[in-house]
């Protein structure tokens, strides 16, 4: 029978590289600390908080330096007798209006079994039901609102939590908001009075370079992999992918972790740079077939034609002989076709999901038109492609002509 057994021989601490980990220290955002400590000093001096809006591109250290700076916090304040803080840290990712974050946190604040339904109350009884809540903790209160851009339209909560204390609803507790959103229409879209309140102030996290996700990544290495564990250049080479497509430390620490376990599996004792080659096509196989899910047959067919022309070595290339190609493969599968405008906006579909890139080529009097072609790499798209369309003979010819043609 067999038998498990610990391996260990790469990772002496891999959950170091995972999303619940929190770090000791924060590498590389020594402005944005000073800032968001300026932003959060009058608690330290007994004023009422401010609110403040963070917002930057997924994985760039906004909730970590949240997390971190809030512990010290409550660390600090606890030289001062007339300063007592609380702290509640919502995601708002699954609740998508005021009422839905206003009752979670209500039950965040309430003991188990006392909890109220998640329907069936005017909107203002919990408001009230939350108020009373907060009055009943008293002191000063920051209420951590992470990914609140899923609150959507229905923003009520944002203008009046911050106004709760002037409309006479809050006496004991001062209330200031912390929202976290990587989502930039959010801000742009918001009520100008939410805006006012909420972005009273403001902070946004930029994209971390190489240098900086090199940095960040040596110090985690340090507690998540063995000495040696890494042969020299990997951490560079996981920190350089990072920053060309995304600049998250996230992308970068998925992929380090993803090696560890490539290189795990093979049993060997180091990570080299052929397993963050290996890791870094998975995962771009993982986003595509993410992607790929999403979108309708013909918008699967949409990227086969592309992926075809690509095999041809004739991208980029343009909507109308994408549309050709498009046209012959749907004979071949017995689908009907879809007009060309349709099959456009499957274009524009898959661009914003980052599995197409498109440039506006200028060419006078006929007017503007863009050129296509893949932004993942050729392999991880047509792997991707083999699960989830049933064209196993179109597939086959187009990775033959792909062989023909050097792509891949
Ligand atoms: N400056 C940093 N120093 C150390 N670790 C960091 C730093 N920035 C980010 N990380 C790590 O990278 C991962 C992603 O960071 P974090 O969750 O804070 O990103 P985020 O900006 O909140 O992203 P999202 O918008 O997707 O929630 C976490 O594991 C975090 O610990």
């Amino acid at each position: 029978m067999p038998r498990f057994e610990r391996k260990r021989r790469i990772f002496k601490n891999k959950d170091a590289l995972g999303e619940s980990y929190q770090p000791d220290s924060i590498e590389e955002r020594d402005e944005e600390i000073d800032a968001y400590m300026d932003a959060l000093q009058p608690i330290v001096d007994g004023w009422e908080p401010n609110n403040i809006f963070i917002y930057g591109n997924t994985g760039v250290g906004k909730t970590a330096v949240t997390e971190y700076l809030l512990d010290v916090l409550q660390d600090d304040v606890e030289a001062y007798d007339d300063v007592s803080l609380s702290v509640i840290s919502v995601n708002c990712k699954t609740l998508n209006s005021s009422y839905q974050v206003a009752v979670e946190l209500v039950n965040t604040l309430r003991p188990t079994g006392a909890e109220i339904s998640s329907t069936g109350y005017p909107q203002q009884t919990v408001f009230k039901k939350l108020y009373e809540e907060l009055e009943a903790v008293g002191g000063t209160i920051l209420i951590v609102l992470d990914e609140v851009d899923s609150i959507g339209e229905k923003d009520e909560l944002l203008y009046e939590l911050p106004r709760a204390r002037s409309n006479g609803y809050l006496d004991e507790a001062k209330v200031g908001l912390i929202g976290i959103s990587n989502d930039f229409k959010f801000r742009e879209q918001l009520d100008p009075r939410v805006k006012d309140t909420l972005c009273e102030r403001e902070l946004q996290f930029p994209p971390y370079d190489a240098t900086e996700l090199k940095n960040i990544l040596e110090s985690r290495a340090e507690v998540a992999v063995v000495d040696e564990g890494c042969e020299s250049g990997v951490v560079s080479l996981c920190a350089a992918v990072a920053a060309r497509d995304s600049g998250s430390a996230r992308q970068a620490l998925d992929l380090l972790r993803l090696a560890g376990e490539l290189a795990e599996t093979r049993d060997a004792d180091t990570i080299t740079e052929a397993e963050v080659d290996d890791a870094r096509s998975k995962l771009e196989q993982e986003r595509v077939e993410e992607g790929m899910r999403e979108l309708t047959a013909h918008g699967r067919l949409a990227l086969l034609t592309v992926i075809s022309k690509a095999a041809k070595d004739e991208t980029p290339c343009r909507a109308s002989d994408i549309y050709q190609e498009y046209t012959r493969l749907c004979e071949s599968s017995g689908m009907d076709t879809l007009a060309q405008r349709s099959v456009h906006n499957h274009l524009s579909d898959l661009r914003m999901l980052g599995i197409l890139s498109a440039e506006e080529n200028r060419s006078g009097s006929r007017g503007n038109y863009y050129s296509y072609e893949l932004d993942v790499p050729f392999t991880s798209a047509i792997d991707a492609m083999d699960d989830v369309l049933r064209l196993d003979r179109e597939i086959e010819t187009i990775r033959e002509i792909a062989v023909m043609n050097n792509v891949g």
